[in-house]
This record gives structure tokens, C-alpha cells and sequence, in this order.
């Protein structure tokens, strides 16, 4: 039964999309016109991270984010990944950039946690529809020379025909939705020309919409059994790192692949597409690939909604499954992007307008890490699922008082 009233979720348009970019790998698009000033995006759910190593120790290095901060000039190894399309906007440089980062006037302060619900992009400038969306990686090239890459800056991007556009938008846009996206937000949230000029009025917690409206993603729109629901670019990222950390829940191991999807990464890694950053162990330097046994990688879904959707294994009650492909496979003389696979995800049945999304594969994460990902997003002031909320505070009919083993879910 649909979690979410098809009325509410009718209203949900597709304002941005990813999609491939010349300037490398996939990027963000404008799906319709934004005024400066405008919200672009808030993203569905951040993960804040208090692990220097653990963000620079793998793929994750060239996405996350880091906060500078403000009250607290000594916290520095704090960073978050950003969930939605925040990790994938491309640098853009003077007027080519044209969206900037914003937590609506509050980074995240351990003495305000509730200051800190949103994250999320604005316009700074009017934007068409079409136009790649870029953010700034910081004011100087050395984002790149630290990487060892080239920054490409384009000088004015060529806007395809409006007949083109909506083919794109029909390929490209997600028919899920998750989280506190900017959907949940637009009519709820105060001018957004406020927002930008940083006047901004506390969020009161009672204004969020109840925890079973977002319970994970859902459907936005009718999917037809076999029709695609969303794609978007993942990495590949170690599984010892990610195994005890408050992204398990998110992430997909390779043992948790059935044997078809496994075969296709087989594949992939053949054609040099599956590879996992990590840190060389004889120079000390993050490296493109130090895979040797897939067992020892997992895949984050670390663009739009995927790595959101509830897994509910493979005997359980699902709506769809997963696809991999290469990121460069349908996309001519395309490098692979720094993430190089992309997943797809499938409807195996038809799926109504507000309709929870469920996948057929395990969600092997550990309570542990079920619950420390619940703490953080508890204490970002972040929605919290149903099903990590029942991880977190289990029925007290499953736990017997003497029993110390933890509870099973
Ligand atoms: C945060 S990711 C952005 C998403 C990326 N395009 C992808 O598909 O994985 C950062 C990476 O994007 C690429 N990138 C972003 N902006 C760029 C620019 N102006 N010039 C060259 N490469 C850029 C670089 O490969 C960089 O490591």
C-alpha cells in the first residue's frame, strides 16, 4: 500500500538529474529553470563522518565533504557523505558555477544538533534548464593537483533543443524519492531568497513530516514491471572500512550479490571497470585500484536514492532489483568518472505513486551499525527510517531482560 499520498507525491517534479558529463564521468542537470536564489537541491540524507582516514583511505576521498568549523575551529576531521546528488556535482569556475553548497546557516555543532537538518545546493545565479549544475571544490585548482588531475573549465555549455531536454529527462529522471529531499521541503521551508541571503529561521523539529512519510524511498510516479526507476553512478569501496561504519547500512557487499549480479562485476573487472581505490601499502598513496578479491569490496550507492532503498532480501516481499553497468558503456569516448560503475534499479513489479521501493537483496549491515547510523542522523536531526528506528529501540517483546545476546531483527 502506498506509505505516501499519490496527491503529495504528484507534486514531485524532476528539478535535477544526473546524468554523463563531458567534463568527466556523470554530473548534475538543471530539470527545469531555478531563479537565484532558488533551492536546487536538499539532500535526502548525509552521514556525517568523524574518521579522517576512513575518508581519504578510499573512494570516498574525491566525494565527501568536509566542514570548516565555525563554533568549533579544533574539530577538523569531520566531514559527512552526502547521499542525493550532493557527491556529483561537478567544480565549475566564475560564471560557469552556478550552485552553491549551503547547510542554511548551520554547520553541524555537536552543541546544536537540531541546527543542522538540511544540507543542500542553491542557485547563485539564474539557471536554464539543461544546464549542467556546478559547484565550487573550493577557490583554488589545488583540489586537483592534490589528486594529480587536470581541471577542465568549459567555457559555455551547449544546451541541447528542448525536444532533446525532455528525451534526457526521460532517460535520466528518478521516479524515487527519499528523505528530507527538497520535495518534502518546498512548501514548508520559508522564502528560499531568505535562505540564500542566510536569514534563516530555526527549522522547528515539529514542522518535519512524521517518520512513517519518509520511511526510506518510494515511488514518485506509476513504474511499470521491467521498467527502469533510477540510475545513478556508484564506487566501489573496501568492505573492511565500510563493515564498521554508519554506512554499512547503505552500503552493498559483494557476498550479498546473487550469483547473476556477481558474474556481471566479473565481467566488468575484465573489461577494467570494477576497480577500488584504496591506499597502496608499499607508498602510502590512495591508488586506483588494489582490488584482488572481490570478497573484500562492497559497492556504495553513493549518488541519488538507491543506497536508501529498504533491502529486504531475497525471499523477502520486494518491488525491485538491482542492474550494474559500466558508467562508460552506452556513453562514446566516455572515461569511466571516478566512480566507474552505475547502478540501475529494475521494477519487478508494477509500482504505484507513493508506493515504498524494496529490494530484493540482504541488508546484511550489523545492529551495530544500524544503530550508530541511527544515532547520527538522530542526532543531525535528520529523519530517521522506520526500520532502523525498530534496530534502534526494538519491540520490547523481542528482548528478554537477562539476555545478552543482541536482539534479532
Ligand atoms: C565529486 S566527483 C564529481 C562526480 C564525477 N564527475 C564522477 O562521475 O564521479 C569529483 C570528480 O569529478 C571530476 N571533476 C569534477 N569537476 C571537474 C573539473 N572541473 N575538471 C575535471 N574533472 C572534474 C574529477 O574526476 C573529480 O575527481
Amino acid at each position: 500500500a502506498p506509505v505516501f499520498s499519490p496527491q503529495r507525491v504528484g507534486n514531485y517534479l524532476c528539478d535535477i538529474y544526473l546524468a554523463p558529463s563531458d567534463i568527466g564521468g556523470w554530473g548534475v542537470y538543471a530539470g527545469r529553470d531555478f531563479d537565484e536564489g532558488e533551492i536546487v537541491e536538499i539532500a535526502p540524507r548525509y552521514v556525517p563522518l568523524k574518521s579522517t582516514e576512513f575518508m581519504h583511505n578510499n573512494a570516498l576521498d574525491d566525494f565527501h565533504y568536509g566542514f570548516t568549523f565555525q563554533r568549533d575551529p579544533e574539530e577538523t576531521s569531520f566531514g559527512a557523505a552526502i547521499f542525493g546528488m550532493s557527491m556529483f556535482y561537478n567544480h565549475g569556475v566564475g560564471a560557469q558555477r552556478n550552485v552553491v553548497y549551503t547547510s542554511f546557516g548551520f554547520e553541524p555543532d555537536k552543541h546544536m544538533t537540531w541546527g543542522s537538518m538540511m544540507i543542500g545546493f542553491v542557485a547563485n545565479r539564474d539557471i536554464r534548464r539543461g544546464e549542467e549544475l556546478l559547484s565550487s571544490y573550493g577557490e583554488t585548482e589545488r583540489w586537483f593537483t592534490d589528486r594529480g588531475l587536470e581541471m577542465a573549465q568549459r567555457e559555455e555549455q551547449e544546451i541541447p533543443s528542448q525536444e532533446e531536454l525532455t528525451k534526457l529527462e526521460q532517460q535520466q529522471c528518478a521516479k524515487s524519492i527519499a528523505g528530507i529531499g527538497h520535495s518534502t521541503w518546498i512548501d514548508r521551508v520559508v522564502a528560499a531568497q531568505d535562505i540564500y541571503e542566510l536569514h534563516v529561521p530555526y527549522i522547528q523539529k515539529e514542522e518535519m513530516l512524521p517518520l512513517q512519510d519518509h520511511p526510506t524511498a518510494v515511488a514518485k510516479e506509476f513504474v511499470q514491471d521491467g521498467s527502469l526507476i533510477e540510475q545513478a553512478p556508484a564506487l566501489v569501496v573496501p568492505m573492511a572500512t565500510y563493515e564498521v561504519s554508519p554506512l554499512e547500512p547503505m552500503i552493498i557487499a559483494w557476498a550479498d550479490l546473487d550469483p547473476s549480479l556477481q558474474e556481471v562485476v566479473q565481467d566488468l573487472r575484465e573489461d577494467g571497470v570494477y576497480r577500488m581505490k584504496g591506499i597502496d601499502t608499499e607508498t602510502g598513496r590512495l591508488v586506483p585500484d588494489v582490488l584482488e578479491f572481490f570478497e573484500d569490496s562492497a559497492i556504495l550507492p553513493a549518488a541519488g536514492n538507491i543506497g536508501l532503498v529498504r533491502k529486504v532480501g531475497p525471499d523477502g516481499d520486494s518491488n525491485c532489483r538491482l542492474g550494474i553497468e559500466s558508467a562508460a558503456r552506452d556513453i562514446e569516448n566516455a572515461d569511466i568518472g571516478s566512480s566507474g560503475i552505475i547502478l540501475k534499479l529494475y521494477a519487478t513489479r508494477d509500482i504505484q505513486p507513493g508506493e515504498e521501493l524494496l529490494l530484493n537483496l540482504p541488508d546484511s549491515s550489523s545492529w551495530h551499525t544500524k544503530t550508530t547510523l541511527s544515532q547520527h542522523l538522530a542526532l543531525t536531526g535528520q529523519p530517521i527510517p522506520k526500520h532502523l528506528v525498530d534496530t534502534y529501540n526494538p519491540g520490547l517483546d523481542d528482548i528478554s531482560l537477562d539476555d545478552e545476546e543482541e536482539p534479532e531483527l
